[in-house]
């Protein structure tokens, strides 16, 4: 008997859209899904073949990209970040949208970047960060933080950071003004490439249910 697909999804800001989403496609968690006394991480769904994972943003990427999970949900800045090969991401959800920028305290925007060889930029994206300022001929030196950036520069941990950026309210909340976009990010559907191969009966309807349900997104 084959297993049940198991499909990540990421507890965070994306769940909200993602669950009308998921709906639209045919698949809807049980009722302990939506009981936020509930310790389960794993659920059941309408469907006996789908069962559903709920799990961070960047683990989403990790457990698709090894097959733990043959489908999942996340951020286009994570699939780029992670930049794993064993990724496909065959659709824009054109949910969580947002845009990874670059910011800095307003009175150091204008200094003069050609003058410098060296940064030290606060992030959750390291690996985005250092192929932004590489493509810049600059060396960026990268403090990891899993949250919070917009602290950095008033603590003086970094005079920049690279961080997620919707309303702009966090950036002007904490003195902070945004003088680089460095990507466009939404949500895409993320499919393990072997699972693909080897259960493409079963993916790619479900593939498609989400392209559908991408489509009819506004006219329902
Ligand atoms: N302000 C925002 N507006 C729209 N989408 C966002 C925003 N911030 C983040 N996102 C999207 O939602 C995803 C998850 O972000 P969220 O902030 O919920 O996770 P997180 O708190 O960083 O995750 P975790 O707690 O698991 O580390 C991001 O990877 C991004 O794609
Ligand atoms: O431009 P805005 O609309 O203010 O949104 C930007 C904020 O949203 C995200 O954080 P989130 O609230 O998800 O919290 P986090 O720090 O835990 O990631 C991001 O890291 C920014 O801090």
């Amino acid at each position: 008997m084959t297993r049940s697909l198991t499909f990540a999804i990421p507890k965070g800001r994306i769940l909200d859209e993602a669950l009308p989403l998921l709906a639209k496609a045919g698949i809807e968690p049980e009722a302990e899904f939506h009981d936020k006394k509930s310790r389960a991480l794993r659920f059941a769904t309408n469907r006996p073949d789908v069962s559903i994972i709920r799990v961070r943003a960047f683990d989403v990427a990790t457990f698709v990209a090894h097959g733990a999970a043959q489908i999942g949900i996340v951020g286009s800045d994570v699939v780029e970040e992670f930049n794993y090969s064993e990724l496909y991401a065959p659709v824009d959800l054109d949910i969580g949208h947002c845009r990874l920028s670059v910011a800095e305290p307003v009175d150091a925007a204008d200094e003069d970047q050609a003058a410098m060889s060296h940064v030290r930029v606060a992030t959750k994206y390291p690996h985005l960060t250092c192929r932004y300022y590489e493509a810049r001929g600059l060396q960026a030196e990268c403090v990891k933080l899993n949250g919070a950036m917009e602290l950095a520069p008033s603590l003086g941990l970094s005079r920049r950071i690279v961080d997620l950026v919707s309303s702009g309210a966090t950036l002007k909340a904490n003195g902070l003004v945004e003088t680089d976009i460095i990507m466009q990010i939404s949500a895409r559907l993320i499919v393990n490439r072997a699972a693909y191969k080897m259960r493409s009966a079963e993916l790619t309807p479900l593939i498609d249910a989400f392209r559908a349900a991408v489509g009819v997104k506004d006219a329902v």
